[in-house]
């Protein structure tokens, strides 16, 4: 019997293919920008993976551009310009926030939406003080440690074209929000929304169900995927380097792991991800996979092998 799917499947060869005539060349200074955000990304991927699906998302967001001047049109006035939002999900480590830096990088360059802006859901999270009285301290990046509704009321007024949004800002580097501190987002053309929750849907109270999720406002998804293998190197592997960096800053939150050993930074990297980030992957995050319109399948060294396409 015929295995129906509601996407298409597509071999990173096959999609590499559909550049078709886009010109696929980046100048010197965009190249420049895109090795800026991460040093280890390689340019074949770039062409391959990421310039067709960004020529792919500009065609989705011409067709919205020019549903709104239709709407305009119906009305007979000028409504108010409202971004194209994208959703970025996946685990911890997959690299979520790289790749929302690429789109952004790439987006960038077309005449028609230059102003791309990036939300991490790391923002809405609680502040350490109340996930401490909640006791979810070590519950960071499950659904119940985030401010959902805090970003929802973000994502409103994004949506209803407000011509100031002022966003939250998390430290990796404190491993707590900055109090009173702020991040203003002034009508862009683009908003790309990246965080493991963006596609969850809350469990209702009882009686009470929920009227609005996160990803009512998405007019794209993504979901970067990975096996469980290869996230778990990943994320030893950057806390491993972060020994060096992050945490050698005497103000880190985890100065005390700076002198770890390579088998200690091994061993402590290990038990964080089976306590919490593996936990909150296969409850939370896994589940969500098949609500994105987008998934990119990624195997060793970050490179994405499969690119899933919901049919419309
Ligand atoms: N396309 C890529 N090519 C090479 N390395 C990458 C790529 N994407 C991510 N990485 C590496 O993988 C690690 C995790 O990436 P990143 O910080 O973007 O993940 P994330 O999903 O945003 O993580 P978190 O949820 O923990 O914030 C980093 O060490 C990064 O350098
Ligand atoms: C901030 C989150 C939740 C998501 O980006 C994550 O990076 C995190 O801090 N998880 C908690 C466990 C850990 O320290 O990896």
């Amino acid at each position: 019997m015929e295995n129906y799917s509601p996407y298409m499947t597509f071999a990173k060869e096959e999609w590499a293919k559909l550049r078709f005539n886009t010109p696929m060349t980046l100048t010197e200074s965009e190249i420049q920008e895109l090795q800026g955000v991460n040093e280890e990304l390689s340019m074949d991927e770039v062409s391959n993976i990421y310039l067709p699906l960004t020529r792919l998302i500009n065609l989705y967001i011409t067709g919205s551009q020019q549903l709104h001047s239709i709407t305009d049109t119906f009305f007979g006035k000028n409504t108010n310009k409202v971004p194209f939002i994208i959703g970025v999900a996946g685990s911890v480590a997959v690299g979520k926030s790289t790749t929302a830096r690429i789109i952004k990088a790439l987006l960038s360059r077309w005449p028609n939406h230059p102003k791309v802006e990036i939300i991490t859901t790391d923002g809405y999270l609680y502040p350490n003080a109340t996930l401490e009285k909640k006791g979810l301290m070590n519950r960071k990046g499950f659904p119940e440690s985030y401010n959902t509704r805090a970003l929802v009321d973000c994502l409103i007024k994004l949506k209803s074209g407000a011509k100031e949004v002022k966003v939250p800002v998390y430290s990796h580097l404190y491993y707590d929000i900055i109090p009173n501190y702020y991040e203003t987002i002034e009508q862009p053309d683009i908003v790309i929304v990246e965080g493991i929750n963006v596609l969850q849907t809350p469990r209702p109270a009882k009686g009470n169900l929920p009227s609005v999720f996160v990803s009512d406002f998405f007019d794209l998804s993504i979901y970067v995927d990975a096996s469980e293998n290869d996230l778990l190197r990943w994320y030893v592997n950057r806390f491993k380097k972060l020994r060096s960096t992050a945490f050698a800053n005497p103000k880190s939150y985890f100065n005390r792991y700076a002198n770890l050993s390579d088998e200690e930074a091994v061993k402590t990297a290990t038990s964080i991800w089976n306590n919490i980030n593996s936990v909150n992957l296969e409850r939370n995050i896994e589940p969500t996979k098949n609500r994105a319109d987008i998934i990119l399948r990624k195997e060793e060294d970050h490179v994405i092998t499969t690119i899933k396409l919901r049919k419309i």
